[in-house]
This record gives structure tokens, C-alpha cells and sequence, in this order.
């Protein structure tokens, strides 16, 4: 068994699970968004401020190619998917779960914090445009969708070993 990516818009859950998953299967779990915290010793959120969205995405590719092969579990930004070689390079070196969620779901949460600069300031509907846009690129990348609308952590987690065949 190769990685297992985690994608999705920000607030599906992705983070959350990885960790859960990773606990359950006794695999170690990276975060691409703390990898990239950890490297430049700086938010996310002062990434975006200071050198811009651009720049980020660049980082994300670095640490998508900076990889090893051993079988881990990888929860991504959910703007990975923006890039064509972030695509390639999760599909052709893993397994790449697409965690749904409706978007009143995603809403609710992303209430919760201001950490994440492309919501921070924007209304619900300019937040729906941007995930209404991505939709197609995290279908097109996955390779398995899972549907988390009304789902609790540990049954999400269940349902992706089952899927995998890893339980
Ligand atoms: N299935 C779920 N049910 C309830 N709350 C969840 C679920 N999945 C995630 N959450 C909560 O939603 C918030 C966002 O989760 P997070 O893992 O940070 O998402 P992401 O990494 O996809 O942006 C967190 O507060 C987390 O505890
Ligand atoms: O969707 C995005 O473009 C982003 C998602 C965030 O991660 P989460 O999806 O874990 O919130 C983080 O990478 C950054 O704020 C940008
Ligand atoms: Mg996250």
C-alpha cells in the first residue's frame, strides 16, 4: 500500500481524519500545511500575507515532491488540487480519498476559526463559489470519494480502511 491522500475543501475534515486514520492503521500521518509551517517557521496565515497565495502553492509542490515512499498517510491544504503536478504527483505515487461534505456542513466549521486566509473576511456565498469551482478537480483527482455529511470521525475512519481493504 502506497500514501493515502486526504483532499477536500477546507473544513471537510481532512486534518482531523488523517490523524484518527493514522492512529487506527499505526501509520504516521504529515499534514502538508504543519510540513510547510515546520520548513519556513511561519503561519500559513503569514505566508499568504507576506508573500502571497502564489508563493504557498509552490511551497505545497516542494513538499509533495519531498516525500519518501514509505506507505503514510498525507492530509493535504484543500487548494492542493489547484496545481496539474500536485494531481500527478498524488495520483501516480498513492491513493487519493476525496473526503465530501455538503457545503452548509463545511460552512458551520469554517465559522469555528479565522485561520484560514481564503475565508477570513469573505461572505458564505463568495465561500461557496470557490468550492463550487473546485468541485471538479477533487473528483477528477481522487481516487476514491467519501462522503462525510453527517458522519462521525470514527465512522469516516471505518469507512476509509473498509474501502482500502486495511481492516
Ligand atoms: N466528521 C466530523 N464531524 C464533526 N466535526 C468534524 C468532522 N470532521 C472534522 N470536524 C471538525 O471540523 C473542523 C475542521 O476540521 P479539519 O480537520 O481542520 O478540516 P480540514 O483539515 O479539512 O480543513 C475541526 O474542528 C474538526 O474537529
Ligand atoms: O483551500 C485552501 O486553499 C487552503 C486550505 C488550508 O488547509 P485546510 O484545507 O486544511 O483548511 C490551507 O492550506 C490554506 O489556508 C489554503
Ligand atoms: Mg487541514
Amino acid at each position: 500500500m502506497q500514501t493515502i491522500f486526504l483532499t477536500g475543501f477546507m473544513g471537510a475534515g481532512k486534518t482531523t481524519i488523517g490523524q484518527y486514520l493514522a492512529e487506527h492503521l499505526q501509520w504516521p500521518v504529515y499534514d502538508t500545511d504543519q510540513l510547510i509551517e515546520q520548513q519556513t517557521g511561519q503561519q500559513i496565515k503569514e505566508i499568504f500575507s507576506l508573500y502571497g497565495e502564489e508563493r504557498f502553492r509552490e511551497l505545497e509542490t516542494e513538499t509533495l515532491l519531498k516525500k519518501n515512499n514509505q506507505p503514510c498517510i498525507v492530509t493535504t491544504g484543500g487548494g492542493i488540487i489547484l496545481k496539474p503536478i500536485n494531481r500527478e504527483l498524488m495520483k501516480s505515487t498513492g491513493t487519493v480519498i476525496f473526503l465530501r461534505a455538503d457545503f452548509d456542513i463545511i460552512w458551520e466549521r469554517l465559522l469555528q476559526d479565522d485561520n484560514r486566509p481564503l475565508v477570513k473576511n469573505k461572505s458564505k456565498e463568495e465561500v461557496e463559489i470557490l468550492y463550487n469551482s473546485r468541485l471538479p478537480l477533487y473528483m477528477e483527482s481522487a481516487t476514491h470519494i467519501v462522503d462525510t455529511s453527517n458522519k462521525s470521525i470514527d465512522e469516516i475512519v471505518q469507512q476509509i480502511a473498509h474501502r482500502l481493504r486495511l481492516n
